[in-house]
């Protein structure tokens, strides 16, 4: 379970506060206006920004004061931050040892997570030399590889067209549900957040409200998901 206990966190002018909990294995979409906090909130609960008040809790371990690299976590941002001047099973290598010694059952797990996504036969490519959809297949199958209980997606699929997008979706629900995943998805897209989100959490106004039923919430949206949805 994931706990933002009396979170608060200030950037300058703005501040935004969160207390709530994420059960474990669930799927929750952020949804809120542009610049109500999403991605600050993400950034926090990832360690790049210390929160003012307040912990961030996975199950009992605490992790406010934990190093990014060292938290229960991936997150995979819409620039999928992957080197450009590693080949592909390299960036997927920096999922498992951050200084590239891997062993042989290191790399049968990387030829298995790029069959999964998809990537056979790509292997020696630079991310400059892949497509869209290709590269945020290399930065899921590093999450993959990872294998941190929680993901955290700040919409790195935006970029891909509809039917793409669509299919990363159902390819990160799949992989979720083999490994028991808890996601949090930021998404600008009510289908999206209808397929793959059962519950929502909605940023707005300094806020960040619990988790609430994604349909209901969608059918009868408050004042500030109105505007953000549009007509
Ligand atoms: N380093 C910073 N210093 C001061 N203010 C910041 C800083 N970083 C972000 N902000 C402000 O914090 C607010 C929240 O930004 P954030 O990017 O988290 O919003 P968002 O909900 O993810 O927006 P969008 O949907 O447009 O991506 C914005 O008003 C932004 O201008």
């Amino acid at each position: 379970m994931l706990t933002l206990d009396k979170l608060h966190i200030v950037q300058g002018e703005f501040s935004l506060t969160a207390d709530l909990s994420v059960p474990t294995g669930a799927r929750i979409a952020v949804m809120g206006p542009s610049g109500a906090g999403k991605s600050t909130l993400f950034s926090t609960i990832a360690g790049f920004i210390r929160p003012t008040a307040g912990r961030i809790l996975w199950n009992e371990t605490d992790l406010t004061r934990m190093a990014p690299g060292d938290r229960p976590l991936s997150i995979l941002f819409q620039d999928q931050n992957l080197f450009p001047h590693l080949s592909v099973v390299q960036n997927l290598g920096l999922g498992i040892d951050p200084k590239l010694r891997l062993s042989r059952a290191d790399h049968a797990r990387i030829t298995q997570a790029l069959a999964r996504t998809g990537l056979q036969g790509l292997e020696d490519r630079k991310p400059a030399a892949l497509s869209g959809g290709q590269q945020s297949r290399v930065a899921l199958a590093r999450a993959l590889l990872r294998a941190r209980p929680l993901l955290l997606l700040d919409e790195p699929f935006a970029a891909l067209g509809p039917a793409l997008k669509a299919e990363m979706l159902v390819l990160v629900a799949e992989i979720a549900a083999e490994q028991g995943t808890t996601i949090l998805m930021v998404s600008h897209d009510p289908d999206d957040a209808r397929s793959l989100c059962p519950d929502t959490i909605l940023v707005a106004d300094g806020k960040t409200l619990p988790p609430q039923p994604t349909e209901s919430l969608l059918n009868n949206p408050p004042e500030a998901l109105k505007a953000y949805l549009g007509p």
